[in-house]
């Protein structure tokens, strides 16, 4: 797929690269915790939802923002799924407001349908009709006259490189085709928001690199995109915010400061390893701070100061250093830290 589905918009938010470390939503930092209703991307505002007994969605409250791209990441059961549906206008919360720009699930799913692109993560049925049939009938859906229907089902045929398939059924199409067929038919009525349920599984490398791009340009765009995922490296590429769920609830406070501050792997790779691992000592890095696989050694650091010195010293003592990068982005540290808190 190519970048760049929806025309910018005059007043767009500014993209900000995603290399740049990513925002995390924290509901107990009481001037951004809580977003007006009126907010325009996704304003989730004290959220609950049970199934029986089962708190599936205890108290949420975050605001995805429009021009960014925001990722929703939680352990197995923290809620995430319940959430997506309450989005999507296909469950009802039991508390709290939920706005998918500006309209509210409840009262008007229609709006909310107009307004947003929703890839499940798995394609589900029509598995007999084309991936051309497929995107002229949500098209069609969508109110599009069938002339305008089959015109956009071609152009997203295109992007997605489904040329080829385009006429068989789509039950044919193997597990990261369908993830290709599935985010062009969210696309189809050129939505604002955009809810993507682990949109990179299955997917080789040209197809995640052109997700990336395509979402990418969606947000700078002034689309609003939000991406739950167990792909934490994919994230880390991706996100450009991040929401923590964890038992029905979206992680703040001290907790997400201290997994914030955990001190981070950094992977280092030397013309000479014996060197390498000399002048580490030799430098005064904890012996239990290093760790040795092969020719890379990992040296966990708790600042970015530390590294930047370590770096400088290793130079300075004539190690021929050949790569020097954290081991995992923010989100990956973060969750991990968050989970290792929790055993
Ligand atoms: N229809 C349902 N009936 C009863 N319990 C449910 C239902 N749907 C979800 N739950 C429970 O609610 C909790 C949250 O589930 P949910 O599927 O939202 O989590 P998740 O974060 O999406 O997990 P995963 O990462 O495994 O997909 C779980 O304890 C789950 O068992």
């Amino acid at each position: 797929m190519t970048s760049g589905d929806r025309a910018a918009e005059p007043g767009a938010p500014e993209p900000i690269p995603a290399s740049a470390p990513p925002v995390f939503a924290d509901p107990l930092d009481g001037a951004a915790g809580r977003p007006p209703l009126d907010a325009d991307g996704i304003v989730v505002d004290e959220v609950a939802r049970s199934f029986g007994s089962v708190q599936a969605v205890r108290q949420m409250t975050f605001h995805a923002r429009p021009g960014r791209v925001t990722a929703l990441i939680g352990p197995n059961g923290a809620g995430k799924t319940t959430l997506l549906l309450m989005l999507a206008s296909l469950l009802a919360p039991d508390a709290g407001q939920i706005r998918i720009a500006g309209a509210d699930p409840m009262r008007d799913p229609r709006a909310v349908r107009r307004a947003m692109g929703w890839m499940p993560d798995v394609l589900g049925t029509w598995r007999t009709l084309s991936p051309r049939q497929i995107l002229t009938t949500v098209g069609r859906l969508h109110g599009m006259p069938t002339a305008a229907a089959r015109a956009r089902a071609d152009e997203l045929i295109v992007q997605a490189r489904l040329e080829e398939l385009a006429r068989r059924p789509s039950r044919v199409l193997s597990r990261g085709q369908q993830q290709r067929l599935g985010l062009a038919r969210a696309l189809v009525h050129r939505p604002r928001v955009l809810l993507l349920d682990e949109p990179a599984a299955g997917l080789d490398p040209t197809s995640r690199l052109e997700l990336r791009e395509l979402l990418r340009g969606f947000a700078a765009a002034g689309g609003t995109v939000l991406i739950s995922s167990h792909d934490l490296s994919e994230l880390d590429e991706i996100a450009e915010d991040a929401v923590f769920v964890d038992r029905g609830e979206v992680v703040g406070g001290e907790r997400l400061v201290l997994a914030r501050q955990a001190a981070r792997e950094w992977r280092i790779r030397a013309l000479d390893p014996q060197a390498l691992s000399y002048q580490l000592a030799h430098i005064g890095v904890a012996f239990d701070r290093v760790r040795i696989d092969g020719d890379v050694a990992h040296v966990a650091l708790d600042r970015e100061e530390d590294a930047a010195d370590v770096l400088a010293r290793l130079v300075r003592a004539g190690v021929p250093i050949t790569h020097f990068a954290p081991a995992v982005g923010d989100i990956e540290r973060t969750y991990l830290s968050l989970a290792g808190g929790r055993r």
